[in-house]
């Protein structure tokens, strides 16, 4: 599917976007987990998120939903009750399912095997099958169990103590999970934080999970119980729209009941450094996470270098700042960013090629990269490289450019963010 964007007079209006994706997963997965029943309200219907409830349904997770309203009920019955997949598990183009799947899998008494698209089955595994194998699980694979499709025989682990080369909540998530299902005390320190959803929403369980600085600790055996989450919107979706609002002349943007966990809201933080127009109202807490409305409008931008704590707290919305940049007087640079080799595509490779094509000057370094701003943008046709984060951050680059531009392969979008072009069209005055 190709998407074509030609530049509106403005945007305006206020929208929600669809819920979170880090915390869809973690809902599904500790709802299959913890007894009794989890209803999840505004479950990400992306197709990440349904990969993951439909691994976990082949482990004989029951499921009523999700109905068009994101409603969906996880009949949970403990860990005991899940069982070994008949058939090879697929997480599709998810990391987030494969390596938070992978710790669960290492804690449980059977074998399974997992695979996923092209595109995930080149991206690193080592990370967290060699911490689940010194808790004790076996695992197999490509290259010493560095690429999926990864075998596992899961069962008896025991706790184990680490310390993490990089900041991964996919990794820290994948040891908690397992943590949880081994014996004794399982510790995971971070060198920089990353997204703390895991811990809140076990704790959200009722589990205990002791935080000190960059150490997580968790003691196995602990009994989870079914909860009632709505899930905030998610603030990597709505960084398009805060993004679109901002170089966008003219244009005024709500975006109401994202959520602002201080973990991820990186976004909100460069932005206003950069000189937007943005405010937060209407705080309040959904499933012990901060969310909040935000309001941007059009204002003029300057560019800022991005490094050091900052990256993990908005390591997926670097495409779309890098397209803020491009909007920006002045230049962005963005550094200590080499996590985004390993994401869907080469982030740092796809974002610099694509501006490019809108005639923007831009420059790819060994950990980040470098875009020069304060140049009109001229349409372009992109390709979207079958990430999800790409097309759509040269959709909102189309969105301020002079001329029509053309985003191929943009069926990846539903990957996160199903309805994208829906919202857009309904904020576009022409
Ligand atoms: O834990 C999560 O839900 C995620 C963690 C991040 O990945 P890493 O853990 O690889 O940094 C992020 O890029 C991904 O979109 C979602
Ligand atoms: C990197 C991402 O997701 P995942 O790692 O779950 O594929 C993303 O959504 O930008």
């Amino acid at each position: 599917m190709n998407l074509e964007i030609t530049p509106p007079r403005a945007l305006r209006g206020s929208t929600t976007v669809p819920g979170d994706k880090s915390i869809s997963h973690r809902a599904a997965m500790l709802g299959a987990l913890a007894e009794g029943e989890t209803l999840i309200e505004n479950f990400l219907m992306g197709a990440d998120c349904l990969a993951t409830i439909k691994c976990l349904a082949e482990m004989g997770v029951s499921f009523t939903g999700p109905d068009e309203k994101g409603r969906l009920t996880v009949h949970g019955r403990g860990p005991s009750a899940l069982k070994e997949p008949g058939d090879v598990l697929d997480a599709g183009n998810s990391g987030t399912t494969m390596r938070l799947l992978l710790g669960i899998l290492a804690g449980l008494p059977f074998f399974s095997v997992i695979t996923g698209d092209a595109s995930l089955r080149r991206r690193p595994m080592k990370r967290v099958t060699a911490p689940l194998s010194r808790m004790g699980a076996r695992i197999w694979g490509r290259r010493e169990a560095s690429l999926a499709p990864l075998a596992v025989q899961g069962g008896a682990l025991e706790g184990c103590s680490f310390s993490l080369p990089v900041a991964s909540a996919q990794v820290k998530s994948a040891l908690l999970l397992a943590g949880l299902l081994a014996r004794g005390e399982t510790r995971v320190v971070e060198p920089v934080p990353s997204r703390d959803h895991t811990e809140r929403m076990l704790q959200f369980f009722g589990a205990e999970v002791f935080k000190e600085g960059t150490a997580v600790t968790i003691k196995g055996g602990q009994v989870l119980t079914g909860r009632r989450i709505v899930v905030p919107g998610d603030i990597s979706s709505a960084a398009f729209l805060m993004v679109a609002a901002a170089v966008v002349p003219g244009s005024d943007v709500t975006i109401r009941g994202v959520g602002l966990n201080p973990t991820r809201d990186g976004i909100v933080d460069v932005l206003k450094a950069m000189g937007a127009d943005l405010e937060i109202t209407n705080r309040y807490r959904l499933a012990n996470e901060p969310v909040g409305d935000i309001r941007v409008r059009h204002s003029r931008l300057r560019g800022v270098t991005v490094g050091g704590d900052m990256i993990p707290r908005l390591i997926d919305e670097i495409p779309v700042l890098a397209v803020a940049g491009a909007l920006a007087e002045g230049e962005l640079v963005v550094r200590d960013a080499a996590e985004l080799k390993v994401k869907e595509s080469n982030r740092i490779d796809t974002v610099v090629q694509e501006l490019r094509k809108f005639g923007v000057e831009a420059e790819a370094l060994p950990d980040g990269l470098r875009v020069r701003g304060g140049r009109p943008l001229t349409g372009a046709s992109c390709a979207s490289h079958g990430d999800h984060r790409i097309a759509m951050a040269m959709a909102v680059a189309g969105l301020a450019a002079r001329s029509k531009t053309v985003i191929q392969d943009a069926g990846c979008i539903d990957v996160s963010f199903p309805g994208f072009t829906g919202i857009l069209g309904s904020l576009r005055v022409e």
